[in-house]
C-alpha cells in the first residue's frame, strides 16, 4: 500500500496541496482523476521522490519515502513523471536500459539484458530499438519512456499521463498489460485524463480538485454522474458497457 498522510506542499509560496490523506491500495490499479490543475501531478511526484516532502508523510510498501536510500526505494517503486528530460541523442535501446540501473549499477547482467529485451519487445518497440529517441514519433519516444519504466521491474509502477501521445490501439495495449501486471501481483497508481480508461480498467479511483481529494474509492462509487459533473464543472453522464461505467461527455 502506498499510505499519504497530512500531506501539503507549497510552490514559491502558493499552497498547491492541502493536508492530504489517502491511499492507493496494494494489488489494485489506482486511477488518479481530476481536472487541470488538481495537483495530480504534484502529489505523484511527491510519492516517487522527484520532489521533496515539505509537510506530512508517504510511505510505499511500508518504506518511509523522506528517509529510504534511493536505491532501496528503486527496487520497490518505478516512476514516470510527466516532464521527461532525457538526452534525445539516446537509443531507445539505452533509454530502456536506463530501467535497469538500480539492480546492476553498472554492471549489466543476463537477467538485466533480458528484462530490457522484454520490455522492448512488450511495447512493440523492437524494430526502433537503435533509433535515437529524437528519430522517433512523440508516441513511439513515450513508449519507450513507459518501457524503461517496466524494466525496472518494481512492485509498484507509478505513471503520469501514461496515455499521452498514445494512439487506441497502444493505450488499450498499454491499459491491458497494466492490467496484467496487476492481476499478477503488482501494484499501479496512474494519472488518467481520459476517464474512460479509468472507468475501463481502475479498481480504485482517487479523484482530486483545487488540491484536495475529493472523492476516493473503488471506481463504481466515485465515477457517478454528480460527483464527476461537479468535479469537471461540467455535466457528464453514465452509461454502462460490458458491466463498466461509460462516461459520456462529448456533446
Ligand atoms: N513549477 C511550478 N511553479 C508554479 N506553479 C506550479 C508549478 N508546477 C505546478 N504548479 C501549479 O500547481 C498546481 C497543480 O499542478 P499539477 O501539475 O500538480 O496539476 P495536475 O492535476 O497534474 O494538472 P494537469 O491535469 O493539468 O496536468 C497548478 O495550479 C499548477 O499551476
Amino acid at each position: 500500500m502506498i499510505q499519504i498522510d497530512g500531506v501539503s506542499h507549497r510552490i514559491g509560496g502558493a499552497p498547491i496541496l492541502h493536508d492530504i490523506s489517502t491511499r492507493l491500495p496494494q494489488g489494485k490499479l489506482t486511477a488518479l482523476i481530476g481536472p487541470n490543475g488538481a495537483g495530480k501531478s504534484t502529489l505523484l511526484r511527491l510519492v516517487g521522490r522527484l520532489e521533496p516532502l515539505q509537510a506530512g508523510r508517504i510511505t510505499v510498501a511500508g518504506h518511509d519515502v523522506a528517509t529510504t536510500p534511493t536505491d532501496r526505494l528503486a527496487r520497490v517503486m518505478a516512476i514516470l513523471g510527466q516532464q521527461t528530460a532525457i538526452a534525445s541523442r539516446l537509443r531507445l535501446s539505452e533509454l530502456v536500459a536506463f530501467g535497469r540501473w538500480p539492480h546492476h549499477k553498472g554492471r549489466p547482467g543476463s537477467v538485466d539484458r533480458a528484462k530490457v529485451t522484454e520490455a522492448l519487445d512488450a511495447f512493440a518497440l523492437t524494430p526502433l530499438a537503435g533509433r535515437f529517441l529524437d528519430e522517433v514519433s512523440g508516441g513511439q519516444a513515450q513508449r519507450a519512456h513507459i518501457a524503461m519504466a517496466v524494466a525496472q521491474d518494481t512492485d509498484w509502477l507509478l505513471l503520469d499521463e501514461p496515455l499521452n501521445n498514445l494512439d487506441m490501439a497502444h493505450a488499450r495495449a498499454l491499459m491491458r498489460r497494466l492490467r496484467a501486471m496487476v492481476d499478477g501481483g503488482r501494484s499501479v497508481g496512474m494519472v488518467v485524463h481520459e476517464i474512460n480508461y479509468a472507468a475501463a480498467w481502475a479498481d480504485h479511483v482517487i479523484a482530486m480538485k483545487n488540491g484536495r481529494v475529493v472523492a476516493q474509492g473503488p471506481a463504481g462509487s466515485v465515477l457517478t454522474e454528480d460527483l464527476l459533473s461537479d468535479l469537471y464543472d461540467t455535466p457528464i453522464q453514465i452509461g454502462e458497457h460490458r458491466g463498466r461505467p461509460l462516461v459520456l461527455h462529448h456533446c
